[in-house]
């Protein structure tokens, strides 16, 4: 059975890890071109459904079901936010305690961590680093399942509340999205006895820091791209910077609210809906506050067969995609990042 590690060990990557945290100046390769910085600033969080999930109730004039309002958001922006989801605030709380934790340590200290250049978990910059031509202001830790492994090299001798805190928040997360998944499905009119997959979920933590930025409207915290999950739980904390781009290009911001979490629709749950609901493009800018972001990536068991839902094909909607699993998608987003579902693209 391979891991969710080993669909990147063909295509290894290495990134810098330059101390951006005590720079006071931007260097030349972070300023990025400033067309990529605007967003709808008047537009904040225009329509961007929040979904209660015990109340069915939204930030939208029109309130209905959980599952309608689902089924709209996704249609239209591929994200919505969730309010009342069961997850305490003091677990959130201590998550950023051991988020900060982490990021305030040295960096000569953060390196022991550091990611391998065949590996996925570990410290370092995103992954997507290295299809970009300028450098990203931000740092990130990937965990999947346990991060003991790093947690050991980047505390010696106390690493066990780190390790408890994140297994905590792993389970807390993993049960939030089966249940978000089981939303989703219902809003496909999809069965969830058809969706049991007979394995495990495979998932990562990505815990990603924003330094305070002295330019922040020249750089880029996380560029441009989609997760390619089914669906990604997003915790944002109260700094806002993400920015979800609509189906007409332009930019918008997802506003930051407090123990809201952001619910972004991946690239297998567009392949899964035959294209219904599309992955969200989104990014992460800069501010001179410092930003933290949890982004729980949650996808099927690597080897389960993804295919477009058989009830959501017809003569209206023809097979979008042919069937494939999760790992040879990671294998071929690698290598080729936001053209990868071009290659699972179904030909007649
Ligand atoms: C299971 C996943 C999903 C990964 C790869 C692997 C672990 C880390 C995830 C992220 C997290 C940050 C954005 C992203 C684009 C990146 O560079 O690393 C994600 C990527 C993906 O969604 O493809
Ligand atoms: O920091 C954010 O708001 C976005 C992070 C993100 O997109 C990711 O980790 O995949
Ligand atoms: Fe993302």
């Amino acid at each position: 059975m391979p891991s969710l590690s080993d669909a990147f060990k063909s295509v290894p990557v290495q990134c810098k890890e330059p101390d951006i945290s005590s720079m006071d100046e931007v260097p030349e390769l972070y300023l990025w071109p400033q067309e990529n910085q605007q967003a709808l600033e008047e537009n904040i969080g225009v329509n961007i459904p929040v979904i209660d999930l015990q109340h069915g109730v939204t930030s939208r004039a029109s309130a209905g079901s959980v599952i309608e309002l689902l089924r709209a958001a996704y249609e239209e922006f591929g994200v919505f936010q969730i309010v009342n989801h069961g997850v305490s605030q003091q677990l959130l709380e201590r998550v950023e305690n051991q988020g900060r934790r982490l990021f305030s340590l040295p960096l000569d200290q953060k390196i022991k961590a550091r990611r391998s250049p065949d590996g996925v978990t570990g410290y370092g910059m995103a992954r997507i680093c290295t299809f970009f031509d300028r450098l990203m202001w931000s740092e990130g830790f990937t965990s999947i399942g346990s991060p003991l492994e790093h947690a050991e090299k980047l505390w010696p001798d106390d690493y066990q509340d780190f390790c408890e805190t994140i297994d905590e928040y792993d389970h807390a997360m993993k049960d939030l999205a089966s249940k978000l998944m089981s939303l989703i499905l219902e809003s496909l009119g999809l069965r969830q006895r058809d969706y049991s997959w007979g394995g495990d979920n495979c998932a990562a933590l990505q815990m990603n820091h924003y330094p305070s930025c002295p330019r922040p409207a020249q750089t880029m915290g996380m560029a441009e791209h989609t997760d390619s999950t089914f669906l990604t739980v997003l915790y944002q904390g109260s700094v806002q910077g993400l920015q979800i781009k609509r189906s007409d290009g332009m930019w918008t911001v997802v506003p930051a609210i407090p123990n809201a979490f952001v619910v972004n629709a991946g690239d297998l749950l567009q392949v899964l809906s035959n294209g219904r609901y599309k992955s969200v493009v989104h990014r992460a800018v800069n501010s001179i506050k410092p930003r933290l972001s949890f982004a729980y990536l949650w996808g099927p068991p690597l080897t389960a067969v993804i295919e477009p839902a058989p009830q959501l094909v017809d003569s209206k909607h023809p097979l979008l995609y042919r069937a494939l699993n999760w790992n040879e998608y990671l294998v071929v987003r690698a290598k080729h990042f936001d053209r990868a579902l071009e290659f699972f693209r179904n030909v007649q």
